[in-house]
C-alpha cells in the first residue's frame, strides 16, 4: 500500500486500524481542493445538470434571436461571458498559490486563460445529441447566433465543445484541466515564471495521479492540443475587431467594462495587465 494510507494487513487489530488517521497524499489533497473550487464557480452546478431535462428554443424563439440586431446580440452575449469569466476569476482566486503570485502575474494569467477556461467549462452544458448548448436557460444550436454576424467563430466553438464532450470528462478532470489552463508558465508578460512553473507542476502531478488512480491514462493522449483553444481566443479577438469597425467609436458602453478590457483595450489604458 502507499505511505500514509492505513494499512490493511489481516494482522491488524481495529485499534490500530482506528488510529491510523485516513491521511490522504498532498497531490490527492490538491485535486480535492480544485475540484471543490471548480464546483463551487461553476453554472449550472454539476447537480442541477443531471436534475434538468434540457429544452430545446421553439422555432419562434430562434428566428426571433436570428432577428436581433447585431449589437443586440453581441451585448448579450458579452453580458454571458463576462459573467462566466467573474466565475474563472473567483475559481482563480481559490487555486493554491494563485493569490500568493504578484497582482501583475494573476492579471497575465487571467486575461490569458479566463476565456480558455470558459470554453473549456462550455463542455458541461453542452448536448452532444442535438449538437446544442445551454444558452439562456434551453438548448441553442450554432444557427441561433447568426444575428452575431461571425458563424465561422460560431461553428469552431461548437466544435470545439463538441469535441471535448465526447471526451466524457469528470468534474475532476474538467476541474484539473481548467486549473492547468490558467496556471500555465508558458505565457508571455510573466514576471515570476519559476514560481507559476511550481504550481503548475503540482497540478501536473496531482492530475496524472488522479487519472492513474480512476484508470484514464488514455485521457491526456485524447484531449484538444492547447493550440485548439489559443486559435479560438484568437479567432475571437478577430470577431471583436471587426465588430468594432462595424460600430466605430468603441465597443457600446453596454458592453460590460471586464469584457472590454480582457478584449477591446483601449490603447491609452496603457500596456496590459499593468494599470
Ligand atoms: O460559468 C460557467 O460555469 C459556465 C461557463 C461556460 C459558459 C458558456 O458556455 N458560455 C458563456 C457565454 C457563451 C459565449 C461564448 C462565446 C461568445 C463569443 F465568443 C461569441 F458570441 F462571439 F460567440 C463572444 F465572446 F465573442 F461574444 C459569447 C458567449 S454563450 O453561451 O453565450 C454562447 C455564445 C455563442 C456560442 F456559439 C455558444 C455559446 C458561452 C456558461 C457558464
Amino acid at each position: 500500500e502507499t505511505a500514509g494510507r492505513v494499512s490493511l494487513s489481516p494482522l491488524c487489530p481495529l485499534s490500530v486500524l482506528l488510529s491510523h488517521r485516513v491521511t490522504r497524499v498532498p497531490s490527492e489533497l490538491l485535486s480535492q481542493s480544485v475540484l471543490l473550487s471548480h464546483r463551487a464557480t461553476c453554472h449550472p452546478r454539476a447537480e442541477e445538470l443531471q436534475g434538468q431535462r434540457w429544452v430545446p428554443f421553439s422555432r419562434e424563439e430562434i428566428s426571433a434571436f436570428q432577428s436581433q440586431p447585431m449589437a443586440e446580440m453581441w451585448q448579450r452575449c458579452a453580458r454571458r461571458v463576462t459573467e462566466a469569466i467573474e466565475r474563472v476569476v473567483e475559481f482563480a482566486k481559490r487555486l493554491r498559490g494563485f493569490l500568493q503570485l504578484s497582482q501583475h502575474d494573476q492579471i497575465v494569467l487571467l486575461k490569458a486563460g479566463a476565456m480558455e477556461v470558459v470554453l473549456v467549462r462550455m463542455c458541461r452544458a453542452f448536448d452532444a445529441a442535438t449538437r446544442s448548448v445551454l444558452f439562456e436557460g434551453k438548448l441553442a444550436g450554432p444557427e441561433l447566433f447568426r444575428s452575431l454576424g461571425c458563424p465561422e467563430l460560431v461553428a469552431s466553438i461548437f466544435d470545439f465543445a463538441q469535441s471535448l464532450s465526447a471526451l466524457r470528462c469528470s468534474e475532476s478532470e474538467l476541474a484539473m484541466l481548467s486549473a492547468l489552463v490558467l496556471l500555465n508558465a508558458g505565457r508571455p508578460c510573466l514576471q515570476d515564471r519559476p514560481r507559476v512553473a511550481r504550481l503548475q507542476g503540482h497540478l501536473d502531478v496531482a492530475f496524472r495521479l488522479l487519472l492513474r488512480r480512476t484508470r484514464r491514462e488514455g485521457l491526456l493522449a485524447r484531449l484538444p492540443a492547447p493550440g485548439r483553444l489559443r486559435a479560438l481566443c484568437s479567432q475571437h479577438l478577430e470577431q471583436v475587431q471587426a465588430f468594432r469597425r462595424l460600430h466605430p467609436g468603441g465597443l457600446p458602453a453596454a458592453f460590460p467594462p471586464l469584457y472590454r478590457e480582457l478584449f477591446a483595450p483601449d490603447p491609452a489604458d496603457g500596456p496590459a495587465g499593468t494599470r
